[in-house]
């Protein structure tokens, strides 16, 4: 059988709206970047990819997909081997002399890989799943995901979801998710307000949804001592406290003194970290994000190492468009010990702003079920595409930095929490 090669990649920088939330950063941009990625062979089977679009992860992104025109779509190894060849020399460059550190390679590597993963399942007519061993569940579980927001800070009066100021309202918020998409699950975004604050959201929280499982991450905003305090304090509540503070080390500390799982996605982000955390006991739980483990393939990788060592397996998520939550839900569906509900971002986006095809995911019950097309089971659409690739090159944004847009388009205002 003649093999079909990749004849083409297309990059899509899109841009679409998100509400002013607050992390330990500051607060989300009225718009967050994504970079579509089409790969195309040359007897016209277009994968789809989702990743980053922020200028320095584009600039990157744009050299890898010179490096791919004639490589065969199912030597995922090959790609990975050109996108680690590939010279840090563009934008925001560190002067290595090549892709070599392992987590900027993976975040390359993403995209490119699940969309060949979509071309190998559209040309076998089999879902991603199969291709990854078949689907453990028909239906992937997700989590609320809910944030502190002030009507004060610029744009949050245009949120359907209104202001969260404290604990009655971060209740409010759950509910109204709750009640639209069916979660059961609730992540708290905290290290925004003093930590008894958020204590106080938590167990109100408790008490309005006595049944679901909580979470509360504050980003690593909180020191050791104010860790090992709030640990301390929601003994029996959480099903596990997330990037409570910074580093292994600091996590190890607070891992010894408090009775809940350490959960992270920021103190061990690559393989690299694995073994340093596993000797520290820093973590119990780890979540995978295909967007920097180096796609699906890699993320499969992490749950067996994950299964290894003993640690449970969670899924971090970051604002997103269709091609991801396709991409994060076969993932899922494909993975026995990912037993924890999946982060999302989903519910904070406008609803009708997406470059896929309506109709292919649907939240029941908190829950997508897995998509069972070939490939991702999800399909571009171009209108859609250009219309927010036109909001990409208007809206005025191209990094990631959360707090710029803000201290550039409304001087005197600082977004940036203290720590706590
Ligand atoms: O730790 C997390 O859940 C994240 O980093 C997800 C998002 O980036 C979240 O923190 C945010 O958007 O503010």
């Amino acid at each position: 059988m003649p093999v079909d090669r990749i004849r083409e990649v297309r990059i899509t920088p899109v841009a679409f709206h998100d509400p002013p939330l607050l992390n330990a950063v500051g607060v989300h941009q009225p718009f967050a970047l994504r970079a579509v990625v089409e790969v195309v062979t040359e007897d016209g089977v277009t994968g789809l990819g989702e990743s980053y679009g922020d200028a320095v992860h584009l600039d990157r992104l744009r050299r890898a997909a010179e490096e791919l025109r004639g490589v065969d779509p199912w030597h995922v190894q090959e790609i990975a081997r050109r996108v680690r060849l590939l010279p840090e020399t563009g934008t925001g460059g560190d002067g290595t002399s090549g892709m070599v550190r392992s987590a900027t390679a993976d975040r390359v590597l993403s995209p490119f890989e699940v969309a060949c993963l979509d071309i190998q399942g559209r040309t076998v007519g089999r879902p991603v799943t199969d291709l990854l061993g078949g689907a453990v569940r028909d239906r992937v579980e997700f989590s609320a995901y809910l944030f502190y927001k002030w009507a004060g800070h610029p744009g949050a009066e245009e949120d359907r979801w209104g202001a969260a100021r404290d604990s009655d309202e971060i209740v409010a918020q759950a509910r109204r998710i709750v009640d639209e998409f069916g979660f059961n699950a609730l992540k708290l975004k905290g290290g925004v307000v003093p930590p008894q604050e958020e204590v106080a959201a938590i167990r109100a929280l408790r008490a309005a949804f006595p049944d679901s499982p909580l979470r509360i991450d504050p980003n690593a905003a909180w020191s050791v001592e104010t860790s090992v305090k709030v640990g301390t304090e929601l003994a029996g509540v959480l099903e596990y406290l997330e990037d409570p503070t910074a580093g292994i080390a600091g996590m190890a500390r607070v891992a010894r003194a408090v009775p809940m799982p350490l959960a992270t996605n920021m103190c061990v982000v690559a393989f690299d970290h694995v073994r340093p955390a596993v000797e520290a006991d820093a973590v119990r739980v780890i979540l995978s994000d295909h967007h920097f483990w180096g796609g699906l393939g890699r993320s499969r990788a992490l749950a067996s190492t994950c299964e290894t060592f003993g640690l449970g397996l969670s899924m971090h998520s970051n604002s997103h468009l269709g091609i991801s939550l396709a991409a994060m839900t076969h993932l899922a569906a494909a993975t026995p010990n990912l037993t924890y509900a999946c982060d999302t971002h989903w519910p904070w986006k406008e609803q009708d702003e997406d470059v896929i095809v309506p109709g292919a995911l649907r939240f029941e019950a908190g829950a997508v079920a897995v998509p069972t097309a070939p490939g991702l089971g999800v399909e571009l659409d171009r209108d859609a595409l250009a219309r927010l690739h036109e909001q990409y090159l208007t809206c005025g944004i191209t990094s990631r930095d959360d707090t710029a847009y803000y201290r550039g388009h409304h001087p005197g205002f600082d977004p940036t929490p203290p720590r706590w």
